[in-house]
């Protein structure tokens, strides 16, 4: 050989070699892990990735360890069959596909297989990307949407998104029911509401410029109440992507809040008209009287009228108790269903059960029909016992028994009947001493006595004689009303009055009508004032006041002396001059 084409050749062995040098280096150091793969599957070469990935080094594996030593047994099937189907046909095969290798520890990978043949041999070159993290992410994620999903398509509301041109970019189910309509059916507007225009109430505008908003709105579709929450939905960058809308149905809660609010204008409504009733408490509700007595029967009144408790009320006859009875049911929440009043002492003891529970047709000789008994009619309203104490014992505890919210059962009846009352009763009697003397049933007592209202006799507010007699008159439609004979009107101050307000009532009609007035005459009081001098009179009306003042203020003389004007000291005398004790005041 010629010695300058020795010194080519040997230039060309030296490059070659440089050139091996170089490549090997770069496939020696490449970040990728990078395997050869001959055509009998031995791995021929490896980079210092692979010994990384596998555990195994260079010299356990080149030209010693087959590459499908390493593949799962699920896909070998499948990596031999690349294999040869690329020796056949470089292109036959995918150049690149997953696979799972297993490591030395017995580690699984996921491998991305990036592949390619050695132009003219039989070898080819796999760089290996372990894809394992981010499978797991993938998974997780998927998961994570496929529970979304789930709750998204339970939601029993309704949810939508949509672009900025209204174009739907999702619905769920039970909007799709709702409209019969799809995402391909049309803009937003269209499929949720039917309209062929953007909705007026619309809030694209604040949701692309990244507001949340909620309303509560009355649909047009369905005409129920919704709360919609509209919001913006942002890329990575920030940047608005979707709108999407959230409605949830909240009908039973806005009639429920209806129902409140008309209830709490209605209770308003009665608290004014309340109100303005006490503001005239020389009159209420039919009842007149001005005195401090009254003045506290009728807080009793309001008191009761409030509550759906059971009342008593006591005090001698004529004294207006079924007249508070009224005003109670006529100012209760009760005042829309029946007042029934029963005079109880005027009912025949065999009667009694009858009369309270009714009777079936054929019950008895007589009963030709079902007669409804007090009970029953009193449902939805107030029943009331005028004359409490004249009940039977053995009907007390019947009654009781009913009240007491185990019903009853009409005589001849099967069924037991359950009533929905108010009970106000009434008593002249003093009804301690009728339990003490077993004539009332402590249980009885106690299931009426919950709101005791005292009605005190005429003779203990005479302030109010002259507001009755005008109010009695000008009812009798009687002229006089503005006033009458001053001897008369004394002589009415004089007079005890034992009837109390219902005598007063019959001796002004008799007046009224016959122009005479009879009063009975007490052994204790004279009506023959016309007989007595100024003096006398005047110490007659001086000696009313002291009194009516010693009651208003309990009996304190400190106090009647300050609303009197007067000092202690004559305030004494005065009562000592005029008999009276502190018996008379309390
Ligand atoms: N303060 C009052 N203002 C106006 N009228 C009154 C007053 N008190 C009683 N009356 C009238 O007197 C009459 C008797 O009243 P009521 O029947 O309410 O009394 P009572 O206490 O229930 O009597 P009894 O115990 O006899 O049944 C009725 O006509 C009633 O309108």
């Amino acid at each position: 050989m010629q010695e300058n084409q020795r010194e080519h050749w040997r230039d060309r062995v030296e490059k070659a070699e440089t050139d091996a040098r170089f490549y090997r280096m770069i496939f020696e150091k490449s970040t990728a892990p990078t395997i050869v793969i001959e055509s009998d599957y031995t791995i021929s070469r490896i980079n210092e990735r692979v010994e990384e990935l596998l555990g195994y080094s260079k010299e356990e594996i080149e030209g010693k360890i087959e590459w499908l030593r390493f593949v799962v047994k699920e896909d070998l099937e499948r990596m031999m069959r690349y294999h040869h189907m690329r020796r056949k046909d470089p292109g036959a095969a995918p150049g690149e596909y997953e696979c799972r290798l297993m490591n030395r520890e017995g580690q699984v990978h996921d491998i991305l297989i990036k592949l390619d043949m050695i132009r003219g041999t039989t070898t080819s070159v796999a760089t290996l990307v372990n894809v394992t993290a981010e499978k797991a992410v993938v998974k997780t994620l998927r998961q994570r949407e496929a529970e979304f999903r789930a709750i998204v398509e339970h939601f029993t509301g309704f949810l939508y998104t949509c672009h900025k041109d209204y174009r739907l970019a999702y619905i769920n189910r039970p909007l799709g029911e709702r409209t019969g309509m799809n995402l391909d059916s049309g803009p937003c507007f269209k499929v949720v509401y039917g309209r062929e225009d953007p909705c007026p109430w619309c809030e694209n505008q604040e949701t692309f410029s990244g507001k949340t908003v909620e309303t509560e709105r009355l649909d047009p579709v369905d005409e129920r109440w919704y709360n919609v929450i509209t919001t913006p939905i942002c890329g990575e960058d920030g940047e608005v992507l979707l709108r999407q809308t959230v409605m949830v149905d909240i009908t039973d809660r806005k009639m429920a809040e209806e129902r409140m609010r008309s209830r709490a204008a209605l209770l308003m409504e009665e608290n004014q008209r309340l109100k303005s009733s006490l503001k005239d408490r020389y009159r209420f509700h039919g009842i007149v009287g001005k005195s401090p007595e009254m003045q506290g029967v009728y807080d009793r009144i309001l008191q009761a009228a409030g509550s759906g408790a059971a009342v008593v009320i006591r005090g001698e006859s004529g004294t207006g108790k079924e007249l508070v009875a009224k005003a109670i049911h006529g100012l209760s929440q009760r005042k829309n269903g029946p007042f029934v009043p029963v005079n109880c002492g005027a009912i025949p003891e065999n009667l009694m059960e009858s009369e309270f529970f009714g009777y079936k047709k054929g019950a008895f000789t007589g009963a030709d029909t079902d007669k409804k008994g007090l009970l029953e009619m009193s449902s939805g309203g107030t029943l009331f016992l005028d004359e409490v104490g004249e009940i039977p014992l053995s009907m007390q505890v019947k009654l009781l028994r009913a009240l007491e919210g185990n019903g009853f059962r009409p005589l001849g009846g099967r069924e037991h009947i359950s009533t929905d009352l108010r009970i106000i009763a009434a008593t002249h009697r003093n009804m301690e001493a009728m339990v003490a003397e077993g004539r009332m049933r402590q249980d009885f007592f106690y299931r009426l006595h919950i709101i005791p209202i005292y009605l005190p006799p005429l003779r203990e507010r005479k302030s109010d004689i002259s507001l009755l007699v005008e109010h009695f008159l000008s009812a009798m439609g009687d002229e006089l009303s503005s006033g009458v004979d001053a001897r008369v009107m004394e002589a009415f101050f004089r007079y005890p009055w034992p009837g109390n307000v219902r005598e007063l009532q019959n001796v002004l009609q008799r007046y009224v009508t016959l122009g005479t007035l009879d009063l009975p005459v007490s052994s204790a009081e004279d009506t023959n004032v016309s007989d007595r001098t100024l003096k006398d009179r005047l110490d007659l009306y001086e000696r009313e006041v002291l009194l009516e003042t010693l009651k208003q203020c309990e009996g304190h003389r400190g106090h009647t002396a300050d609303l009197l004007g007067i000092d202690r000291r004559t305030l004494e005398r005065k009562m000592n001059r005029f008999k009276l004790r502190e018996n008379d005041t309390a």
